[in-house]
């Protein structure tokens, strides 16, 4: 029978968006690194007042990314304990205890090649020193005050080593949500914000879209090495997947709207900030679908336009 009665359809309603349902990214830059960028960038210095802003409009968690100044091929300035990393997640604290923070946790904006891998002498990857590197960088974000850190080299085994080190740091309540990656041409506004252009081109351990069944075994292995949540991106390109992992594995998704569909799905206004109309109704679909968070380059606007809508 159709539902004519708007109290009746009112009340059968589908949850809307709310601001609740989404996280910040923060991609941080030093205060006099000034260089243009495509993408929105933050210094620590505008953490306290963007992370009051968020908190105050109903958004209770943010993602960070940090690179280095400094990179070499051992990606050395990454587990730096002074690195701009660590005193973007502590002014975060500092400021808002009750915001979760969120980190990245890969060497790509720390590598002189851009690589999330490392290098060896002779010049091939090296995988068991990149997770090694991983484990430190994922004990200092926590050592800072990281909530749940974010291994997205997309390395069998990172995971679980990351997990251990976490553990044997004393930091246990520290959550892990790896980075689910389909090879996607958006990631160039990130790439070219952050330094993270890899010099070979590609991403080695990324998903080929024509493979999505890889996409499954690789989160059946995220999950049997300790995630606790998986994040998946590009957000849009990988809805299917995350219909479909919702069913079969038990943790939750969270899809991650990369730089490019940022870019693509807003407007420039006359007032300098970005109509994200457009990402409202997006980041809608993802939650019909089943996403249990969306993480955003929008959220501070997004909570802006739920509130005066
Ligand atoms: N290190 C992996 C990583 N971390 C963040 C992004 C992209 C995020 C974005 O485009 O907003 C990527 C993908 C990549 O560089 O291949
Ligand atoms: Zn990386």
């Amino acid at each position: 029978m159709p539902l004519q009665r708007s109290v009746v359809r009112n009340f059968l309603d589908a949850p809307r968006l709310t601001s609740a349902d989404l996280s910040m990214v923060f991609l941080m830059r030093e205060d006099d690194d000034t260089r243009p960028r495509p993408m929105p960038t933050l210094t620590v210095r505008e953490v306290p007042e963007t992370v009051r802003a968020l908190e105050s409009l109903g958004v209770k968690s943010v993602k960070i990314f940090a690179g280095s100044r400094v990179r070499d091929a051992r990606a050395s300035q990454g587990i730096s304990p002074i690195g701009l990393m660590s005193r973007a997640i502590a002014a975060a604290k500092k400021t808002a205890p009750d915001v979760l923070v969120m980190t990245e946790t890969c060497v790509c904006s720390h590598t002189d090649s851009g690589e999330c891998w490392l290098t060896d002498e002779r010049g091939g990857m090296d995988l068991s020193q990149t997770i090694v590197n991983l484990t430190v960088q994922a004990v200092m974000q926590a050592d800072a005050g990281a909530d749940i850190v974010g291994p997205a080299a997309m390395i069998s085994g990172s995971v679980r080593a990351v997990r251990e080190a976490l553990d044997s740091a004393g930091h246990k309540a520290v959550g892990i949500m790896p980075h689910l990656i389909f090879e996607s041409s958006l990631y160039q506004g990130y790439r070219q914000s952050m330094g993270a252009v890899p010099r070979s081109g590609t991403r080695a351990f990324q998903i080929d879209p024509g493979r999505p069944e890889r996409a499954v075994h690789v989160a059946r292995e995220m999950v049997d090495e300790g995630a606790d949540a998986i994040l998946t991106e590009p957000a849009l390109h990988t809805v299917d997947t995350l219909v479909h992992l919702k069913d079969k594995i038990p943790v939750p998704l969270v899809p991650f709207s990369v730089s490019g569909e940022y870019l693509r799905l807003t407007d420039c206004r006359d007032d300098g900030r970005r109509d994200v109309k457009g990402l409202i109704e997006a980041y809608t679909v993802l939650k019909r679908a089943g996403a249990s968070r969306v993480i955003t380059y929008g959220a501070l606007d997004i909570a802006r336009e739920l509130r005066t809508s």
